[in-house]
Parts: C-alpha cells; structure tokens; sequence
C-alpha cells in the first residue's frame, strides 16, 4: 500500500503513444516549422545538436544554421577553442560551400574526375598556403594530357570574401560563372556551385546577419560563461541535473547579467521547472529529459530518469501553473528523438523544437572522424558522461570537477549517413508529414490541436515483411 501511494506519476515515452489524425486545413509542403530554440532566438526548423563532442563543432553547428537550425558547440575542451569554434560559425559564409578544390599540382585527370562528377565547366585551385590561383576550365582539361600540374592551365577569375556570397551567388546563378571561390581573409573555404546557388536556403540568423549558434556551459564555469556571452546566442545548462541547490544558486548568480539568452537543464519535473522559474531572474528556455539518451545509462546506474516526452508535458504544465506561454519560455526536448516521428510527438506535448545527437551523428558534418570497419562506413558517437568524454573533459579543463564516481553513459559507433543535408531534410519532410496528419500547419496550431492516444500494442512495420528498397 505504501510502495502504491508513492508511485505518483505514469512516465509516458514516445513509444507508449501516439499523435491522432486530424482534419487538416493545408498539404504537407505547405507546413510551417518556423519555431524558437529559446525566447529571442527564431529558428526555422525545430532541431538543435546536443552539445555531444562526437557531434557538435563549428562544421556541423555552421551546416545546421544553414539549414534552419542551430548547433549547440560541446564544452569537452578549453574556453578559448570553444570560443574559437563559436566564432567560425558567427564568420562562416551564408551559403554552404563544397569544401573540396583542385590543388595546383594535383594531376589533371582528378581534377577533371571531380568536375564531371560536379556538372562543373570551371573549378578554383588553391596554393598550399590556401590563396586562390584562378579556375580550372574543364574544356581545357579534357585535351590535357594526365600528369599536367593544373594550376598551369589556371585561368584568372573572381574571388569572393566571406559577406560578398550575394555577389558570389549572382554571378553563378546568371551563368556567368558554374563555380565562384570563397575565402576568409585571403583563405580559401569553399566554392559556390551552381547546385548550390539554385538550392533553396533558409538559414537561422541573428540581428546582424550572421549564423545563429549556440554554446553549452556549466553554470559553475564563471570563466567560460563571460567568454561567450554575447558572442553566442544562446549559453544551453549543460548538467545532468539542473534541479540541484548548489546548480540552481550558480546559475541564479550568473543569468542576471548575461547579454545572451539562458536555457536552463537538464530538468525533468514540474517542481524542478517550477523551482529554476522561481529561483533565477532569467530563464529564456528549459531543456526537458533525463536519461533519455540513446547512449546514456542513467537510468540503468541510478535508478532515476524522467523520459523526455514526460518531462516536456510536465514542463508544459508547469508553465501553464505559472501562467507563461509556451513562447515566453520554449521548451526543448532532449535525448532519445530517433526520428522525425519522435520529434513531433515531442512538439504536440508543447516542445518548440527538439535536441538531437544520435540522429546526426553519423553526418559528414559531425565533429568524430569516418571509420571504415569490416566495409561499412561508422562514426564513433558517445554520451558525455562516458568514460571517455569524461576523460576529455577533465584533461581539457583544468576548472572542471567530477561530482560523481560513476559513468552514465556508453562509447559506441552508428552508421555512416551522409551529408547532414541529407538526414535534416528527412527530417524536416517527416515533421512537416506528421502536421499535416495532425491537422496544423504550424507548430503553434500542433500545440493547440494535438491529441495523443495511448497505445495498447505496437504498430505498423512490425509484419515480419523484409526491406529490399533503399
Ligand atoms: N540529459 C541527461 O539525461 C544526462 C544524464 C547524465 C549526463 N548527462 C551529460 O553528461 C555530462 C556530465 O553531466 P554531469 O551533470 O554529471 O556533470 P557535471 O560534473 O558537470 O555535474 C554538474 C553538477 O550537476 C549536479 N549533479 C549532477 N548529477 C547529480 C546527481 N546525480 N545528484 C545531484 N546533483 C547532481 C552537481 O551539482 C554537479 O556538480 C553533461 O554534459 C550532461 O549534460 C546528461
């Protein structure tokens, strides 16, 4: 009887329910995903990365701005590198660029292999010192003989600075040009391709211009919250257990005066989104879920967890109790969003967007390196309380503090996956397919309208039928 009165909530994780149809007002494309990752910070599609160091640096922070999203950049290393990582973002070109460029000594033939794999008529060769040397014409290739230095039969053309890819674009997209150079202060990064300037991109942006990009802290580390205040547009609470005295009175000493907006986590109850609104000045966002990970352990080690569906309804709860919108203070779900599926699930309970390492750790983008084991291609991907992160972390800042003796998380590997482009847009077409079943064509209307079901057994895919499609 005891042990029964104790149990004082159902648990609910996204496999236990489902979102139900609904008559919808407007067709799958015509979905908006426009949303906040914290209460001044639009995003254009709900997804940020977690800030995971097999998964989060500049490139992928950088690549998912770019396609509406934002990176958070992992605090597994010192200050002023994950200052510096922040920075690249901030400075990185408005477009993507294809990163790869001739060489002037490489052979002709590589060269010529990589424009017709391109659709290219002109490519940019760079030194060694990365300056730009002129454009590779591919007409002239095709006559050379294999073994010419490139860079011999390098024509002038335009070089366009980081800020200028408008001019950049232009040139490609009237057909002036099928390939302009981008550098950064003289540095070659990348070249516009005319796939890329056809390509449709809604970048997240700040007030300036530039890519948005946030930074994950502990809100002990005084040292490297200033050095990123400002600079980042969102300082994400990276611990596991935001709702801790000792957390919640540093975090209450240093939001007052922060220039960029604060979200507060990992918490996973009403009373501890309740105690974090109560007790600090300054919340501008809740990241929801324990031990939700794909790669965490906690609830194994501990005993503890609150799975990330449940902590965005109780956080969704909390703030209706409190009388703030979903708005004022977003919520972001995190760990354990395998798909888009998960996603919206999490987005109907009232997330405004979704924190996801898994799914995107097996990108290009993703800060861990490509693996070739037994023909397949894989990407290391690990929890940041694991052995080895932890081992990182504490070599890596000399500030950091173990409060705890046990891992809660696990060093693994997932399959390869591609561009980061790639996974986003399924991503985002699954999303914009599960509004449109719910019956909303925005994120605001999911909130309003959405209804979950309970489940009393799986569905679909589970007919013992096997995938022969790709
Ligand atoms: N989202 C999750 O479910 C989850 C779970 C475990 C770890 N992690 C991640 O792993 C990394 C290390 O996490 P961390 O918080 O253990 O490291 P940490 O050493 O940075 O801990 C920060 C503070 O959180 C508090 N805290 C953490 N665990 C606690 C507990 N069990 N009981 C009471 N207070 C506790 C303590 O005040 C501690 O000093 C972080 O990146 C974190 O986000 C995430």
């Amino acid at each position: 009887m005891l042990a029964q009165s104790r149990v004082v909530d159902e648990a609910l994780s996204f496999d236990d329910v489902v979102v139900l149809p609904g008559l919808s007002p407007v067709e799958p494309w015509q979905v908006d995903l426009s949303s906040k990752a914290s209460r001044r910070v639009q995003v254009r599609i709900p997804l940020l990365s977690a800030p995971m160091d097999t998964v989060s640096e500049w490139r992928l922070a950088a690549a998912l701005a770019l396609l509406g999203g934002v990176g958070v950049i992992h605090r597994n290393m010192p200050v002023e590198e994950q200052r510096r990582h922040v920075e690249m973002v901030k400075k990185h070109p408005l477009v993507e660029l294809s990163s790869a460029a001739a060489g002037e000594a490489d052979e002709c033939c590589r060269v010529r292999e990589y424009m017709r794999s391109l659709g290219l008529r002109q490519l940019p060769l760079v030194d060694s010192s990365g300056a730009v040397k002129g454009y590779a014409e591919f007409s002239d290739l095709e006559s050379c003989g294999c073994g010419t230095p490139v860079g011999k039969l390098a024509r002038p053309g335009p070089v366009f600075e980081v800020g200028e890819e408008a001019r950049a674009l232009e040139e490609v997209k009237r057909g002036r040009r099928d390939a302009a150079a981008v550098t950064l202060g003289g540095r070659f990064l990348g070249t516009i391709t005319v796939q890329e300037a056809l390509a449709v991109y809604s970048p997240a942006l700040d007030e300036e211009g530039r890519l948005r990009a946030a930074a994950a802290v502990s809100p002990f580390d005084a040292r490297r919250i200033e050095a990123l205040d400002g600079l980042a547009d969102i300082l994400v609470a990276d611990v596991a257990h935001f709702h801790n005295v000792n957390v919640l009175e540093a975090a209450r000493r240093i939001v007052k005066s922060l220039e960029s907006d604060f979200v507060a986590g990992n918490l996973g109850t009403r009373e501890g989104v309740i105690d974090t609104i109560t007790r600090l000045e300054r919340v501008d966002g809740l990241r929801m879920g324990i031990a939700g990970g794909s790669i965490c352990t906690t609830s194994g080690v501990a005993g503890v967890a609150a799975p990330t569906l449940f902590a965005v309804m109780q956080a969704r709860g909390a703030l209706r109790e409190m009388g703030l919108g979903l708005e004022e203070v977003p919520i972001i779900a995190d760990g354990g969003i395998r798909g888009p599926g998960d996603a919206v699930k999490a987005l109907a309970a009232g997330a405004s967007a979704v924190m996801t390492g898994y799914m995107l750790a097996g990108t290009d983008e993703a800060a861990a390196p490509l693996l070739r084991i037994g023909g397949s291609l894989y990407k290391p991907y690990r929890g940041m309380a694991s052995r080895g992160a932890l081992e990182r972390r504490f070599a890596a800042d000399r500030y950091s503090r173990a409060a705890k003796r046990v891992e809660e998380g696990i060093e693994g590997l997932v399959e390869y996956r591609g561009p980061l482009r790639r996974v986003v847009l399924e991503f985002v077409e699954g999303v914009r397919a599960g509004l449109g079943y719910a019956g909303a064509s925005s994120i605001k209307e999911l909130w309003a309208k959405a209804r979950f079901a309970r489940l009393t057994s799986r569905i679909g895919a589970y007919t013992g039928v096997v995938k022969t499609s790709v």
